[in-house]
């Protein structure tokens, strides 16, 4: 056993194998020096603030201690949050997914500030009239009033139109009446609304002048702010334990003809006027849905980061364990030199870049649609919306998918809390599911797609993210296959706009035969879920591909040398796992599919000296990753026992259970 500072000697040996300048990586995955030394300013100081390991694991505690121990954590968070970490910055980037990061490494589970942060405070910004936010945003930064999002209802989550609860107004008093006519209209799911927030954004239908208008936001105090109580007309409280989130005090939320004055209906985009005139403001229907947009884009980050800390995890521990032998009496080997242990691993790190490069490209998407719509532009939104769903879908679900592989790729050990995998995956797979579920959105690309595609055939020209479909509208024949990384993008790009193809046929022809579009459309639907999948591949292949190409240009040879081995991973891996749809879609033959299989590899093979170096670039923090076998130290079986002195069961060496059930028991006859 190694002393206590020692490093493991298999990373250390790990660590001078890698040939190349690992900080020149973490600076490509951070975006440049400068914000590399602006996430480290910014981890130290709410790091050295005082980052609550807890005594005890969070996992050992009752539902009740677990609540009030987030509770208690996310005070002394919020209060370097807003203390220190805003200063450093600037107000505007309150959201920057540096300072969400930092979070982590105070709760395993999650803060039941984290909605207040991620949704309430970026409504208000995007909702709200400047006038209102000059009300609400300073109170809600400061934390002087706790927010929560209450859209989904019992009955309703994907289906927002179909919300039941109902803000009628009254311009007699000029307020507004909340109301929960049913038992699944009421409010359930939000995070932060069971116990901790005193006002929430809730989404309800609008109806002034003895008519409906759909669903608008609407800002509402639901608690005391002195002794929280509930207010009288509101229930509230917790929904219960759940798969993960299990400190984020998920709610619910009835309504008894609550009143709220008209001036909470966030007016931004549509207004009712004191005598309860209702005024569209917005030039499109669905900029109510705006903060989902926005959460879905800071979702594909979240699906990097996490990777990242779990490939991390998985590949370190690969590098200090060892099992087995490869020939009879021979030293056992490190399991990360098993090659199927490496196409567990390496693909994951690959992933986590592809959707780190793509969350920047998103992010930059983002902010030039809202500058276009601040102007009055909103031809973009749609490409926006389309692009975001499929990103935030694909991204998700391949995160959560990859989690668990390394997860696997950990054996047992990877199974205990202690190693922060259950709790990565179960955060990760909640993403693919909340802010719209997978198969839901990919069908939102898919309407886009669609579309796109019947421009493409008029012959008019498609946005630039569908721009490959003017390309390869007029090609019947297969698109020629060649093994490079363009024709790898290539080839994605014709099985997209092949399948894409198909589904127009399909629903035309469903069409003929007599079916009204809506069920010709329904009938198509699991091929339409396929075709904006590939889309959503294509880009991702094509964004981190032109990216890291863009992003190493200055950078040194082995710099280049091992992003470029990862990244052709990355290409290869998927070209194999579609090879049908290459079949199918391009010339590709069974010889090229051999050739592919090599190469991929070989490439294992490559990137195995400096595998520990690709997750050490990812620059995380021991405190942020909270891993008993992924820790820099690999003290991988020290922090397993270490962690066991810690577990409350173990502080006594007879648990009390024997006297009372386990002793009467035995001795019982039968
Ligand atoms: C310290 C800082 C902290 C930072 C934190 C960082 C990260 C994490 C942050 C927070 C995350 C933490 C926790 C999150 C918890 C989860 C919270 C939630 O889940 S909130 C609830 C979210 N709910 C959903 O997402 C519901 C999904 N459903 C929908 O979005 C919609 O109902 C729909 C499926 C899109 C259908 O809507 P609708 O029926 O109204 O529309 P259609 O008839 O299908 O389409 C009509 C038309 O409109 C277009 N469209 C739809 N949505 C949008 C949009 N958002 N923007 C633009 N356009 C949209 C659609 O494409 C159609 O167009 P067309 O084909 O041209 O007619
Ligand atoms: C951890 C967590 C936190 C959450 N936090 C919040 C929060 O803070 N605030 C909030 O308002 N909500 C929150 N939610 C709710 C979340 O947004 C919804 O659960 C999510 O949008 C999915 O909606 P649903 O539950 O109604 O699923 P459903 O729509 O009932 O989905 C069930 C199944 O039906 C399928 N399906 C549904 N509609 C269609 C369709 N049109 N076509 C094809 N298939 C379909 C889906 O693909 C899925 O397989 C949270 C959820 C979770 C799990």
């Amino acid at each position: 056993m190694s002393s206590k500072k020692e490093i493991n000697e298999d990373l250390v040996n790990e660590r001078r194998k890698c040939n190349f300048n690992i900080q020149e990586v973490t600076h490509i995955i951070d975006g440049g020096v400068e914000n590399t030394l602006q996430r480290k300013k910014i981890e130290d100081v709410a790091l050295n603030g005082g980052a609550s390991l807890d005594d005890v694991p969070e996992e050992c505690m009752n539902l009740r201690e677990r609540y009030e121990n987030a509770l208690r954590k996310s005070c002394v968070y919020a209060n370097i949050l807003r203390n220190e970490l805003l200063e450093i910055t600037g107000i505007e980037n309150f959201g920057t997914p540096v300072i969400r990061r930092t979070g982590d490494a105070f709760f395993k589970d999650i803060s039941p500030f984290m909605l207040h942060l991620g949704m309430f405070v970026p409504t208000i910004m995007g909702q709200c009239t400047a006038e209102q936010q000059g009300i609400w945003l300073p109170k809600a930064l400061d934390m002087q009033i706790i927010g929560a999002y209450a859209q989904t209802e019992l009955g309703h989550g994907t289906f927002i139109r179909g919300l039941e609860t109902t803000a009628t107004y009254d311009p007699k008093t000029k307020e507004f009446i909340l109301y929960s006519p049913t038992i699944t209209s009421y409010k359930w799911w939000a995070g932060g609304l069971g116990r901790t927030a005193n006002h929430c954004i809730v989404v309800a239908q609008l109806y002034t002048q003895g008519k409906c208008h759909g669903v608008h936001p609407f800002i509402v105090q639901i608690r005391d702010l002195d002794t929280h109580m509930p207010l009288p007309g509101i229930k509230v409280g917790e929904i219960g334990p759940r798969m993960g989130f299990n400190t984020a005090d998920n709610g619910f939320l009835g309504f008894n003809h609550f009143r709220i004055p008209r001036m909470n209906m966030m007016m931004k985009n549509a207004q009712v006027l004191e005598d309860g005139t209702y005024v569209k403001v917005a030039r499109h229907g669905k900029l109510t849905y705006g903060t989902m947009v926005f959460v879905r884009v800071t979702l594909v980050n979240e699906a990097s980061f996490n990777l990242s800390k779990a490939v991390t995890i998985a590949v370190r521990y690969s590098a200090v364990r060892r099992q087995s032998e490869l020939r009879p009496g021979s030293a056992e080997p490190q399991i990360l030199d098993y090659p199927t242990q490496q196409h567990k691993l390496f693909i994951c790190i690959a992933t986590a870049h592809a959707f780190q490069l793509t969350a920047n490209w998103l992010w930059h998407t983002f902010t030039v649609v809202q500058a276009e719509m601040r102007k009055g532009n909103i031809d973009t939104l749609p490409e926006l919306h389309a692009l975001s769903s499929c990103l935030k879908a694909v991204s998700t679900s391949d995160a959560a998918a990859c989690i668990e592989q390394c997860r696997f790729a950990c054996g047992g050990h990877g199974y205990m809390m202690s190693s922060n995998l259950p709790y990565l995956y179960s955060f990760v797979a909640a993403t693919r599911t909340y802010e719209g579920d997978y198969t839901v959105l990919l069908l939102q690309t898919a309407r886009y797609l669609v579309k796109a595609w019947e421009q493409a055939e008029a012959k008019k020209i498609v946005t630039p993210t569908v721009a490959y479909l003017n390309r390869c509208f007029d090609t019947n024949e297969k698109v020629a296959w060649t093994n490079s990384p363009e024709g790898i993008i290539k080839s994605f790009q014709a099985i997209a706009a092949g399948k894409i193809s198909l589904c127009v046929k399909n629903i035309r022809q469903r069409i003929k035969t007599g079916m009204d579009y809506e069920d010709a459309w329904l009938m198509t639907t699991v091929q339409l879920v396929s075709a904006a999948e590939a889309h959503c591949r294509s880009m991702i292949l094509d964004t981190y591909w032109n990216e890291m190409q863009r992003l190493t240009k200055t950078s040194s040879d082995n710099v280049k040398m091992v992003l470029y081995q990862l990244t052709t991973l990355y290409l290869v891996y998927w070209a194999l796992e579609k090879s049908g749809d290459l079949l199918r879609y391009t010339s590709i033959t069974e010889g090229d599919i051999d050739l592919l299989q090599k190469e991929y590899e070989d490439l294992l093979v490559k990137i195995r000296p400096n595998a520990v170096g690709l997750v050490d670039a990812f620059d995380l923090r021991d405190e942020i990753l909270r891993s008993t076998l992924g820790s820099y130290d690999g003290r991988v079986y020290e922090r397993l026992m270490e962690e066991v002195q810690k577990n409350p069961l173990n502080k006594v060496p007879v648990d009390p259970s024997f006297q009372k059930y386990l002793k009467p028991f035995m001795k019982s006859k039968i």
